[in-house]
């Protein structure tokens, strides 16, 4: 049996992307490719046996899941792809409309937490499928997009628009980095397939380091399809890193602290760690 292992599509997991595909990282793996709010779905109704979640979707089915160490999609400070475009700015949007994406869950989250806390403003919150290149059309006073969306909207900036990125809210708030996403083994396939657990996270995490010592050739497979320039591809490259150690794991309980306090989730989750280090 092939362990089914999901792969977020964003160019954030692009150094991932280049090892799976270009390298061989990929074998002994059947890989699901998803937006995250697809994975964490997936993972919910027990379709995957690892993935990377959203870092608030793990703490809904937290009994049910092992973490990776030491894996994880962080920023400190900006992180350039999510990002909040609005009509008004930030400390003005108490009682107004906000679309958030539906392809996150963590984002929605850090947002309200941010909001509250930071500038005392409870939006009205609706979950929608975005379209970056009609951002803001509507009635809706501001909008949240995460991934290669956030990205080309930070990119290509309208007029009159004001814009915020939530990597930068969030380390103005705490002065900690950000975890956005973590990686999670189903604890099932991990006492079942405890050497299989071990070959994937090696996979993962070597698949990270070799990605990132090749960062022009991660570039080059996708400059000239997207929209971003080699400049732009590198720079997010550098923004966005793949390790949690102590200081990004407490971030991470912060985070989940914020969270309970606004009801967001019923309880900090106690986080068991898969052993395959
Ligand atoms: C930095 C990002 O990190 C992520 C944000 C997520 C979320 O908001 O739920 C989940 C996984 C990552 O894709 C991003 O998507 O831009």
């Amino acid at each position: 049996m092939q362990p089914r292992v999901g792969h977020i599509n964003f160019l954030n997991c692009q150094p991932l992307t280049y090892s799976l595909l270009q390298c061989g990282y990929h074998k002994g793996i059947s890989l699901i490719m998803g937006v995250p709010s697809v994975l964490n779905d997936a993972m919910e109704k027990g379709q995957l046996q690892v993935s990377p979640m959203s870092s608030i979707a793990f703490t809904r089915i937290s009994e049910r899941l092992l973490m990776l160490p030491n894996l994880g999609i962080v920023a400190d400070g900006n992180v350039l792809s999510i990002i909040l475009a609005s009509k008004r700015p930030i400390d003005a949007l108490d009682g107004e409309k906000i679309l958030l994406t539906a392809q996150s869950a963590t984002s929605h989250c850090l947002l309200k937490i941010i909001l509250r806390k930071a500038y005392n403003c409870t939006p009205l919150y609706q979950i929608e499928q975005l379209d970056p290149y009609h951002a803001l059309v509507g009635e809706e006073t501001a909008a949240l997009f995460i991934g290669d969306d956030a990205l080309y909207i930070n990119h290509n900036r309208q007029a009159g628009v004001y814009y915020y990125d939530l990597g930068n809210e969030w380390k103005k708030l705490t002065g900690m980095p950000m975890v956005y996403a973590v990686w999670a083994a189903t604890r099932q396939f991990a006492a079942a397939f405890p050497e299989q657990l071990q070959t994937v996270y090696k996979r993962l995490r070597g698949g990270f380091d070799n990605g990132n010592a090749a960062k022009e050739q991660v570039v080059d497979m996708v400059v000239g399809k997207k929209a971003f320039s080699r400049q732009q591809l590198l720079d997010y490259f550098d923004v966005i890193t793949y390790d949690v150690h102590e200081k990004q794991l407490a971030a991470l309980k912060l985070f989940y602290t914020f969270a309970a306090e606004y009801g967001l989730l019923p309880s900090v989750p106690i986080v068991k760690m898969a052993n395959v280090l």
